[in-house]
Order: C-alpha cells, then structure tokens, then sequence
C-alpha cells in the first residue's frame, strides 16, 4: 500500500518518511505539506492529492495543538477550533468523494479521528465557539476534542444513510508522553519528564487505538464508535444527540464554506 503522511513540518516528515520505508521495506511512501491551520493550504494539499491519481482507504485525523495561547489561524478561527476541529472538518469533507470511490463493500474505507479524554469535560458553546467572550486554553482544547466526537458521529450517519463504504470512527490514544504538553504548565512538564516512564504510554503505544481503528477486521462496516485502549467505550452523553451534531455540522459548514448535505441525505 501506499503511505502519505501529511503535516505542516517538512523536516520532521522527511526524517519520519525515510524511517518508514527503513521499516517497513515499503518505498511507496511520501509526504504533503497541509498546514490544518490554513483552508487555502487544505484546499491546495488535497488538490495534489487527488492529482496523484492514489486509491484512499484510511484517513486518519491526528493533529492537533493544546492549551496555546489565545491566537488566531489564518482564517480568523480560534486556533484550537480552527486547526484541531475545523481543519480536519474540511479535509475530511473534501476527501470524502475519494474515500467513497475507494471503498468497497466488505473492505470498507475509514476516517479515524483521533479525540481524547479531555473531551468528556468539554463544553460546546455554539455562541463563542472561538472563545472571543472567555478564553481558557484548557477550555479551548477540550471543546475542540468534543467537536471531534460529535462531527464523527454525525458523519458516521450520513455515510450510512447515503449507503457508502466508508466509516467512522473516534480513537482516543490515552495520556502519551509526547511534544504535545509543551505549552503545559512547567510543573505538569516536569511531572511528565519524572513519570513519563511510568503513568504515560510511549508514542508507539499512544498510536496504537488509531492503528486498531484504521485496520482491524473487527471494525469492518462498522462505524460511530469511541475506542480507547481497541475497545468500544461511551463518550460523553452529551455527543449522542443529534441536533447538537446536526448544528455544529451546519454551522461548520456556514464557516469553512463546504456544502451541507444533510437535509437531502437525514430524514427526521
Ligand atoms: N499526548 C497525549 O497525551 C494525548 C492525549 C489525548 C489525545 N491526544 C491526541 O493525539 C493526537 C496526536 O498528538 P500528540 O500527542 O502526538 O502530539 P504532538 O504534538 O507530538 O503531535 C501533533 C502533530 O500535529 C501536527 N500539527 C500541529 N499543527 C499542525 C498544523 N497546523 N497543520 C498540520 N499538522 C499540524 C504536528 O506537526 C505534530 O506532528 C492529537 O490529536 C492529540 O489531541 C494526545
């Protein structure tokens, strides 16, 4: 198969790419530049992606920034929002067409969305989704991942309802001792640079509830699910309801510009 790691750091990729074909003795791999921070960057990257002519069967949506200061992408969003949520709201919906064309019944494609825990305390304010009144970083993150799980669930129904297959799913990978925390408070930093051995999984193990989600066959056709450590878990009750989905998908749609299809696709 073909691998295409996508990121906004070209270094970094370029170290992981020649890591990858090194183990995995697969040349195949490749890297494109999409800053998520950008709509105009996602617009261009998966422009090359499709021109690229490569049958897609897994995305997986892993990006994502915590606890920044209140800042801005280039689209005037929230960065959490914008980059972590909206980011790969857009990306998803512009690869759906070929994510449908590469699934099959019986092999279907998948969207893994990689959440967290921090959603279970998060809050959606529908009328400050960019924190503009309040902002808390810690508050920021959490909506954020809370966005996730409720975009992958409404998705995961109009991709039923419209019969295509292609499926969705959350992964939440648990506490990882990674980059992640840089902007963490230093005593959190230090905690983690003391424990990490021992209360953090390593990266490698962080990524393994996104691997599970992306390729086993015990997920074959089956989508809307919250997976932590390869098993189905609940989220939040408050993801479950579906006019909360369906105005975050519509409103998402109102900011990014991507067409909302759910009143043709989701009766009732
Ligand atoms: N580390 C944890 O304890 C933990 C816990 C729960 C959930 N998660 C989730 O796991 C996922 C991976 O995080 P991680 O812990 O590996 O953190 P990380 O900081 O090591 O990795 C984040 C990745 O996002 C990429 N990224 C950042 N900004 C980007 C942009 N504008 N455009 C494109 N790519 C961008 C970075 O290049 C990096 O590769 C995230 O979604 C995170 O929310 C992590």
């Amino acid at each position: 198969g073909f691998a295409e790691p996508a990121g906004n750091n070209d270094s970094k990729a370029q170290d992981v790419v020649r890591r990858l074909k090194e183990e995995t003795s697969n040349d195949k791999v490749e890297f494109l530049y999409c800053d998520l921070a950008s709509l105009t960057s996602i617009r261009q990257f998966v422009q090359k992606f499709k021109k690229k002519k490569i049958p897609l069967h897994v995305l997986v949506n892993n990006a994502a920034v915590m606890m920044v200061p209140q800042r801005k992408t280039r689209d005037g969003f929230e960065e959490h929002f914008g980059l972590n949520y909206l980011g790969h709201f857009v990306l998803t919906n512009l690869l759906l067409d070929s994510l449908k064309a590469a699934g099959r019944p019986g092999r279907t494609a998948r969207v893994v969305t990689v959440s967290s825990a921090t959603h279970y305390v998060g809050e959606l304010r529908l009328r400050d989704l960019h924190g503009s009144r309040c902002y808390s970083p810690h508050g920021a993150y959490a909506q954020s991942k809370l966005a996730l799980v409720l975009f992958t669930y409404h998705l995961q129904r109009l991709l039923a309802a419209q019969g295509s297959p292609v499926t969705a799913n959350v992964a939440d990978p648990g506490v990882v001792d990674t980059d992640l925390y840089r902007h963490v408070f230093w005593g959190t930093r230090l905690i983690q640079k003391m424990l990490g051995w021992w209360a953090f999984k390593t990266p490698d193990e962080g990524a393994w509830t996104s691997v599970y989600a992306a390729v086993t066959p015990d997920l074959e056709g089956i989508g809307g699910r919250y997976l932590y450590n390869e098993k189905e878990t609940k989220s939040l009750m408050l993801t479950y309801d579906r006019d909360l989905q369906r105005q975050l998908w519509a409103i998402s749609c109102q900011m990014t510009g991507i067409t909302d299809v759910t009143q043709d696709t989701l009766l009732g």
